[in-house]
């Protein structure tokens, strides 16, 4: 039975799921030397914001499959890292999407009327309807940094309070934004005109201190900022200096530059600051929502099944993988067979995706090749998640092409490698039944099934030719169950393809090359 580790609370609706399939430990505040020490037992493991998964706490996890992010920001998870592991990292990108964005409006609010210091007087008992004027956010200016799912959200209830919009997020159009109601505009226009500031961006090195004291000074005296996205996207000795100097009117934060919040000069501000403990993801229902949504992508990858949120395999979501399913180990095979019969060290691989595979959705086809070909060099080690990686790390180059206009099969894949011994070259299709055929070897037509052992000839085609492989290799007991020939042109070149049932034994490719008219022999396992 798989091992689950569960290292920050997460709801038990969650931890059901996992059960289904997994032994389940919940272990919380856990110090990084007693992560690693028991990581390596565990086949996956299901976080929250509160656990650092470094780098060596996944060198530690030789046997994680799959790293769980019960939420959206994946910044605390070394990723890089567990994809050179081979270590699918999922997350939960809708799950808390409404939880975070009414954290932020309710920041937005409670920063206007000063809500949390008011309450907080009267049950001082006393009575102060003067230090809690507010401001109103109808026909005022909000500024939204980063359009995506949360800062969406937040601009269609912002809407309907009456707020003129703006956006800033170079990564969507103009169009999308003007849909959502936004108008969209660079960082600094934003910054002068907003009344109010938040971000819903995630923390990159681009973003990290991205509100710093310059851009502080470019807003407005009466503007407030609200950060529901990552703490260190706002400087936060720049932003207590802001406030304190009257540059900017308040400031709301959930999340901070380190978590737990230690000292801060932001806890001496009065009712223009408002610090609560990064609750943008805590109502129940998102709880529920992203416990859910990651234990089962937890279960289907111990169980061998795609996930539809991985961070770091792009393009293999599930309704792809499902269409392209049957031409996944089409890929894998081609790959395996083509990197064994370029021997060596391949520096080139030239994959073309033909008749309907000709599509952009075909990508995940392309890691399968290269999956199949590293198999030679890394066995179980590689997987979907680091094959790209890994054949870059080894300096192989990927061209891939298209070609929509070959009809022969309904699909069918090529595959050329290049490499230090020669070129060679494979292409395969399915089968009405969806069965993998070989059809093509170094540009000799044939139809044959891939086997796990195969013994491949280029020869001349010529009279005795097969007789004397036949009794060749009969003479060491070598079973052939099939046998092929391809040919261009009647004696002239030709490719023999032999299934047998055992591998060749040692030394017998090197008899085969002796056969008068055999120029050259190879051996594979697929
Ligand atoms: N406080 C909390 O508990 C929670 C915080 N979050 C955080 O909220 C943030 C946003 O989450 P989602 O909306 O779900 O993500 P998303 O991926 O849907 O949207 C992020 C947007 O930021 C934009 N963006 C990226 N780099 C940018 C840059 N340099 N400048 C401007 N825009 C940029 C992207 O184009 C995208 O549209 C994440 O950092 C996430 O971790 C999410 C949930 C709860
Ligand atoms: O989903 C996110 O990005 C969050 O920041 C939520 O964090 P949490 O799961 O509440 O520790």
């Amino acid at each position: 039975m798989s091992k689950v580790l569960v290292s920050d609370p997460i709801d038990q609706a969650g931890i059901d799921i996992l059960s289904q399939v997994a032994t389940v430990d919940v272990k919380t505040n856990l110090k990084p030397a007693e992560l690693i020490e028991i990581i390596g037992e565990y086949d996956a493991l299901m976080i929250r914001s509160g656990t650092q998964v470094t780098k060596e706490i996944i060198e530690a996890g030789t046997q994680l499959k799959i790293i769980g992010r019960a939420g959206v920001g994946v910044d605390n998870v070394d990723v890089p890292a567990a994809t050179r592991q081979g270590i699918v990292v999922v997350n939960s990108p809708e799950g808390n999407t409404i939880a975070a964005a009414e954290h932020a409006l309710a920041m937005m609010l409670s920063l206007s009327r000063y809500i949390p210091d008011a309450n907080a007087s009267v049950k001082r008992n006393e009575w102060d309807r003067k230090t809690f004027v507010g401001a109103e956010v109808y026909k005022k200016t909000l500024g939204i940094v980063g359009l995506g799912k949360i800062g969406s959200h937040v601009a269609a209830v912002a809407r309907a309070m009456g707020m003129r919009l703006l956006a800033f997020d170079p990564f969507i159009s103009t169009e999308r934004a003007e849909q959502i109601g936004c108008q969209l505009v660079d960082l600094d226009l934003l910054l002068q005109q907003a009344d109010y500031i938040t971000l819903h961006i995630p923390k990159t090195p681009e973003t990290t201190h991205l509100i710093n004291a310059e851009r502080l000074a470019k807003m407005k005296p009466n503007a407030r900022i609200i950060n529901c996205a990552r703490g260190g996207i706002i400087d936060e000795d720049a932003l207590a200096a802001a406030l304190k100097e009257g540059k900017i009117a308040g400031a709301a934060l959930d999340v901070y530059e380190s978590e737990p919040l230690g000292e801060s000069q932001l806890r001496a501000i009065g009712k223009e600051v408002i610090l609560t403990p990064h609750l943008g993801a805590s109502t129940t229902e998102a709880q529920v929502n992203v416990a859910i949504d990651v234990a089962e992508q937890i279960r289907d990858v111990l169980l061998g099944l795609p996930a539809r949120s991985a961070v770091n395999i792009p393009g293999l979501n599930p309704d792809v993988l499902e269409e392209l399913k049957p031409y996944m180990q089409l890929a894998e095979t081609l790959g395996r067979l083509v990197g064994q019969l370029a021997g060596g060290r391949v520096e080139l691989l030239n994959v073309r995706l033909q008749g309907e595979l000709a599509t952009n959705k075909s990508q995940p086809l392309v890691v399968a090749a290269l999956k199949g070909l590293l198999y030679q060099a890394l066995r179980e080690r590689v997987n979907y998640v680091n094959a790209s990686i890994e054949a870059k790390e080894r300096g192989i180059r990927v061209i891939e092409t298209r070609d929509a206009s070959v009809k022969d099969y309904a699909g069918s894949l090529h595959l050329e490698a290049t490499g230090t011994l020669g070129t060679h070259s494979v292409t395969g299709a399915l089968l009405g039944d969806g069965e993998i055929y070989l059809t093509n070897i170094d540009g000799f037509p044939i139809s044959v099934p891939p086997s796990q052992y195969m013994v491949f000839t280029l020869h001349r085609d010529m009279p005795g030719i097969i007789g004397k492989l036949g009794s060749l290799l009969g003479s060491f007991n070598v079973n052939i169950a099939s046998m092929q020939v391809g040919r261009k042109i009647v004696r002239g070149d030709a490719v023999m393809t032999l299934s047998i049932d055992d591998p060749l034994p040692d030394g017998i490719l090197t008899e085969i090359i002796k056969v008068p008219g055999i120029r050259d022999a190879y051996t594979v396992t697929l």
